[in-house]
């Protein structure tokens, strides 16, 4: 099953509310929630208080991406706020197998998200414990970049490896994925596709429209395979 998961980095915050209930009518089930911290990342987006906000009118699984220095000094404030999956990057945690474990004892899923740099052997001490692995594909920070064709291969690399450790774990995909380009990213692997200005510029129903029929489209080809 593959699922898109829009990024509201993208959105209108002056009508955030309809936008997210439109997204619930076009039937998106995942909403991604980029926090940026100008640490980690050299942007500041928002944090938990805007999250309480959109969780009160929203039953969407909370995909919270933190890329924020030390993650875990905030990991209660974000479960309070409504977070159902929680993503750290291990290039920003001192001790990452103590942030993953504190993580999954809040009772909230744990994912990993890898810079387009970083190398997939940094999941070794913890994929075990995650339920999903997040691939950038683009330089964390901004929308609107431009997808790195080069992390197909580390898609495709990603999944020979969790099949090989015997797991069940999603990969998610963010960053320049489009109409044009997302079936690649499918082949290659991925199944939880993080989209933002392809999302929200334009007509949110159609945009997600396109995006649901391209996974129908996949989902014939692997059937008739
Ligand atoms: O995390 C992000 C950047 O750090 C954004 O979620 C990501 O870039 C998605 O936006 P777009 O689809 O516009 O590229």
């Amino acid at each position: 099953m593959i699922k898109l998961a829009p990024s509201i980095l993208a959105a209108d915050f002056n009508i955030l509310g309809e936008q997210i209930k439109i997204l619930e009518e076009s039937g998106v089930q995942y909403l991604h929630v980029d926090v940026m911290d100008g640490n980690f990342v050299p942007n500041i987006s928002f944090g938990p208080p805007l999250i309480s906000s959109i969780r009160k009118n929203s039953k969407l699984v909370f995909d919270v991406h933190l890329m924020v220095e030390e993650p875990i000094r905030l990991l209660n404030s974000f479960k309070e706020s409504g977070a159902d999956i929680i993503t750290v990057h291990p290039e920003a945690c001192s001790d990452l197998i103590k942030t993953i474990n504190t993580i999954k004892e809040m009772g909230l899923k744990a994912a990993v998200s890898l810079n387009p740099e970083t190398d997939l052997n940094k999941l070794d001490q913890v994929l075990k414990d995650l339920d999903m692995v997040l691939i950038m594909s683009v330089n964390p920070g901004f929308g609107g970049q431009k997808f790195m064709p080069e992390s197909l291969q580390k898609i495709r690399d990603l999944k020979e490896k969790i099949s090989k450790a015997g797991l069940a774990i999603d990969i998610e995909v963010d960053g320049g994925i489009n109409h044009d380009n997302v079936m690649d990213v499918i082949r290659a692997g991925a199944n939880v596709i993080v989209s933002g200005t392809t999302v929200f510029y334009g007509d949110i129903k159609t945009n997600v429209n396109k995006f649901e029929e391209i996974f129908n489209r996949f989902k014939n080809e692997v059937d008739h395979e």
